[in-house]
Parts: structure tokens; sequence; C-alpha cells
């Protein structure tokens, strides 16, 4: 049986010339089609997903007045710990709490004519009761970077673009996120909603679910399974890699359903984004894959911007209401924060 998410395995990219070119063939057509795949042969060992998923469990398990020390409120750069029911997603609350971290980076000094977004940039907060989680995120983020840069190659060659064609979006800066993430069970009189039905905005993301489904992707008018396969990574396109392809591939709508009571899922989505002062090109696609770019959805409540740091301080202030009020409260009336 074919499945509609598709398992991709990436060590095909080093099996010899014409095993890569199918390997890149079926990148693209997974990435057109459905824009949801499940990676293997990435590299990454068991033993590495077992350990960010026990420091993950750790970190959910800290009393909750050691989780909200840490929460996000307290961070103009979007860090930090959200409880349940503090995210909204096109305006209604998600059920999971979760911490964010983004790149470790000094924030950047504020002026008068300093462009809004360069307040995103800053260092993470850390729980100071579980010294072990921070190490154990970043060798996460490290080890994901690498996976991503790899994908976001064979995408360039895919494409027919030379395979460093992303490199100025990313190199020496990149803005990357990952989260942990937990998603209670609940009783059905709850309404179902772990994260609301939703695109990503960075390139691709890399993510490791535990083996609880919950995970849907939106095909073809319905939602299909995406239902954890140990050892892969589940990846998908975001807007700015559909932006850059003018909508040759495509940002995929997907949600996750909350488990039922007495389970818990724990996630680990992983952005790859761009540098914020980037400009997102529009790629010059060979005449016959150009003729099936579609251009980028257009949806007037989520205007795309290329300007990559407006374009991620949009998805936060809407995602965040009240670290939007807290730090951004001069933005409130700009079209970035309406929803
Ligand atoms: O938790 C998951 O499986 C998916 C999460 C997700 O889609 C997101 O946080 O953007
Ligand atoms: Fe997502």
């Amino acid at each position: 049986m074919t499945r509609i998410v598709p398992v991709l395995d990436l060590s095909r990219l080093e099996q010899g010339h014409s095993e890569s070119r199918t390997f890149l063939a079926d990148l693209r057509s997974a990435a057109r089609d459905v824009g949801f795949f499940y990676l293997s042969g990435h590299g990454i060992t068991e033993d590495e997903i077992a350990d960010v998923l026990t420091a993950s469990r750790q970190f959910f398990a800290l009393p909750e007045t050691d989780k909200l020390a840490i929460e996000m409120v307290n961070s103009s750069q979007f860090r930090g710990y959200t409880r349940a029911g503090g995210e909204l997603t096109k305006g209604k609350a998600d059920w999971r709490e979760q911490l964010d971290i983004g790149v470790e980076r000094d924030a950047i000094p504020q002026g008068p004519d300093t462009p809004a977004w360069t307040r995103l940039q800053g260092p993470n907060q850390w729980p100071g009761q579980l010294p072990s989680l921070k190490p154990a995120l970043l060798a996460w983020q490290a080890k994901a970077t690498a996976v991503a840069i790899r994908l976001l190659k064979a995408f360039a060659v895919a494409l027919e673009q030379p395979e460093d064609a992303f490199d100025p979006i990313y190199r020496e800066s990149p803005n990357h996120r990952m989260k942990i993430v937990r998603y209670p069970g609940r009783d059905t009189t709850g309404d179902g909603q772990g994260v609301g039905a939703h695109k990503d905005g960075g390139f691709l993301t890399l993510l490791l679910q535990d083996e609880n489904k919950g995970l849907q992707v939106e095909y073809d008018g319905h939602w299909v399974d995406v239902d954890p396969i140990p050892g892969t990574l589940v990846v998908n396109i975001g807007e700015l890699l559909e932006l850059a392809s003018n909508g040759y591939l495509r940002a995929t709508v997907h949600r996750v359903i909350t488990p039922p009571v007495g389970v818990e899922r724990i996630s680990v989505p992983f952005f790859f984004s761009a540098r914020l002062d980037a400009t997102i090109p529009l790629l010059t696609l060979p005449e016959e894959l150009a003729g099936e770019a579609q251009g980028p959805a257009s949806d007037p409540d989520n205007p795309l911007f290329r300007d990559v740091g407006t374009n991620v301080l949009k998805s936060r202030l809407r995602s965040h209401p009240d670290v939007a009020r807290r730090h951004y409260a001069d933005l409130l009336d700009s079209t970035l924060a309406s929803t």
C-alpha cells in the first residue's frame, strides 16, 4: 500500500548518482504533493532521540512554580514556558504546555529607528532546577540544524538550483527555533484542539514525536493521520519555502488532536528558518517546474512578508497575545498584530 505521507531515506543521497537522483525526485514530489513526509536515514541515533524525549519529560514533571518562573511573558524574545491554554491558533486556545527555545544570542540595543523585529533576538530562559535541560536541547538543536541544512541543499538541487542557493539566507546567523511540547490527555468534553489547524512559518520543520498519535495533515480536503514511525522525523514545508518556490512546494495545514484522558503526548518541533534580516528570494525555476508553480497561497487573514523578521514577528504576536501586550504594546494597532 502506498502511504499518503511517504517515508524518505536521506542516506540515499550518499548512495551514488542514480540513487541520489531518484531520492531528489521523490523528495520533490512528496514536498509538492502532500507537503509532509517521514525522514529516515538522517543519522540521528535512537539514543539521541531517547535523550531529548527524556529531558523533555523531566522538564514537564517539574513543579508548576519552577516552570512558571520562566514563563514566556517575561521574555520579549518569545522564549520560555507557556502553560496549557496560553497559546492561540487562529484566536483559539491550544491545549498543550511547551517551552520555546531560540538561538542563544545577545539582545540587540534598541533606538528610535531600530526595526521592531530586532527585539526577537536575545537569550533563552532555562529552568534553574533542571540544569541538564540546556545541554540536551542545544545538542538536539545542533543535530537538527545539520539535518535541515542537508535537506535544504537537497531541495535546492531538486528545484534545479545550485546546491548553495539558500546559503545566504541562513549562513552565519540562522534563526531556527524549537519547542518541547506536552499534550495532556483530556476527556471528550474538551474541544480536542491540541494545536489548531495552521501552517508553519519557516523553511522546513523537523518534528520528533513520541509513540503517541494525534498529528494530522490536511490532504485533498481530508485529515490524514501522521502516526509515529519509530526512528523517523516528520518533515514539513514552511511558508518561506513556499514563497521562495513561488508555490511550487506547499506549506501544508496540519493540527494535533488532544490525546484521550490518561495519555500524554510529547513532541519536539524544530523550525528551521532564515536570518531575521534576510529577504526571501524568488527562485527562477526551470520552465517545466515554473509552469506548475501556483504562486504562494494568499490568505487575507495571514499576509506573508518576504522580509523574514517582519514575518516572524507577525506570527509570534498573534500566537502569544500576553507577550505582545507586555513587550510590543507600541505595535498593537498595526496590521502586524491584528488577527
Ligand atoms: O506537536 C506536533 O506534533 C506538531 C506541532 C506543530 O505543528 C507546531 O508546533 O507547529
Ligand atoms: Fe506546526
